[in-house]
């Protein structure tokens, strides 16, 4: 299947500084990639080279077979700033059928897009009485006028409430079940593990790793930890049995690597009785990201 966006041996400099370097990436028609990085990882150099408002200084790249910023790639690509500004006195309903006529497209239109985002009840209300929230859904109403292949959204949940937040990945996986494709920056890592197909982390401009999170835990081979909940009395017990415990608010905390997992799982149902429970906490996408943010092998 040809990809949607294709970029290869990527690379920006502004004057001395390397924002970017040999950074190669695809996303399909229908995938929801999510960029991770540290602040000044060159996410959003990346995004303004993919949207055509800087050029790079090196590599190829294109989106739907076209050159960025050419006509054919603005009409496919839809982008969500992370602090979206509108004109406060205008309102939702007004504001949108001022972008779908920027556009080309009927201002007929702007109803059922609010509504899509679900903002028809504050349609005919000044942007400037609006919640962040509610600005952020002006804005993804303004990025799917024109039906685009490629949405290109920068923290688009920060300030949004958990709800909204479900909300705006439920209208993300319509929008990518229908062949779109997204790539989304964001700092909430629980929600992106959640919500997106594959992870691609920039470290100082250059792309450290990329997979789906299973891939990425695979890969960084992070040790696997063990809560041992001691029945009442036994707490001393299991950690003269297990003296690579230690004990945190009453509980048994085990550290082992993925190759002793089953052994070390062994060794604790050998304990019997004297364990009440037992939680196995694979290492989070925080532990993933620093491990290869921080230079983990690929
Ligand atoms: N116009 C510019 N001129 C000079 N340096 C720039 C310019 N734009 C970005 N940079 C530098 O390029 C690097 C990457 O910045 P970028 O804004 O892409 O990072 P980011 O990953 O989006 O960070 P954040 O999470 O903080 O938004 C940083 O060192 C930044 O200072």
């Amino acid at each position: 299947m040809t990809s949607t966006l294709t970029i290869s041996a990527l690379t920006k400099h502004f004057g001395e500084l390397v924002a970017l370097t040999g950074v190669s990436l695809s996303v399909a028609p229908g995938e929801r990639v999510a960029l991770l990085g540290h602040n000044g990882a060159g996410k959003s150099t990346l995004m303004k080279i993919i949207l055509g408002l800087i050029p790079a200084t090196g590599g190829q790249i294109t989106i739907c077979d076209a050159a960025p910023g050419s006509v054919a790639a603005r009409r496919a690509v839809a982008y969500l700033p992370e602090n979206v500004a509108f004109h406060p006195s205008l309102t939702g309903e007004e504001q949108t059928r001022h972008y779908l006529t920027l556009r080309g497209e009927s201002p007929g239109l702007a109803m059922g897009l609010l509504e899509r985002v679900g903002l028809a009840h504050a349609a005919r209300r000044r942007i400037g009485t609006y919640s962040k929230g509610m600005r952020q859904r002006v804005g993804l109403a303004q990025a799917l006028i024109g039906q685009p292949r490629l949405l290109v959204l920068d923290e688009p949940t920060s300030g949004l409430d958990p709800v909204s937040r479900r909300e705006f990945y439920a209208l993300l996986d319509d929008l990518a079940a229908q062949g779109a494709s997204i790539l989304l920056s964001s700092h909430a890592l629980t929600e992106v593990e959640a919500r997106t197909d594959r992870i691609v982390i920039l470290s100082q401009g250059r792309l450290v790793a990329e997979g789906s999170l299973a891939d990425l835990r695979r890969r960084a081979s992070l040790p696997v930890m063990l809560h041992i909940t001691a029945r009442n009395g036994f707490a001393n017990a299991i950690a003269q049995e297990l003296p690579a415990a230690i004990m945190v608010d009453g509980a048994l905390h085990l550290s082992c690597t993925q190759p002793e997992k089953l052994k070390t799982l062994g060794r604790i149902a050998g304990l019997g009785d004297m364990v009440a429970d037992l939680d196995v906490l694979p290492p989070s996408l925080e532990d993933i990201y620093s491990h290869f943010s921080q230079g983990g092998a690929r």
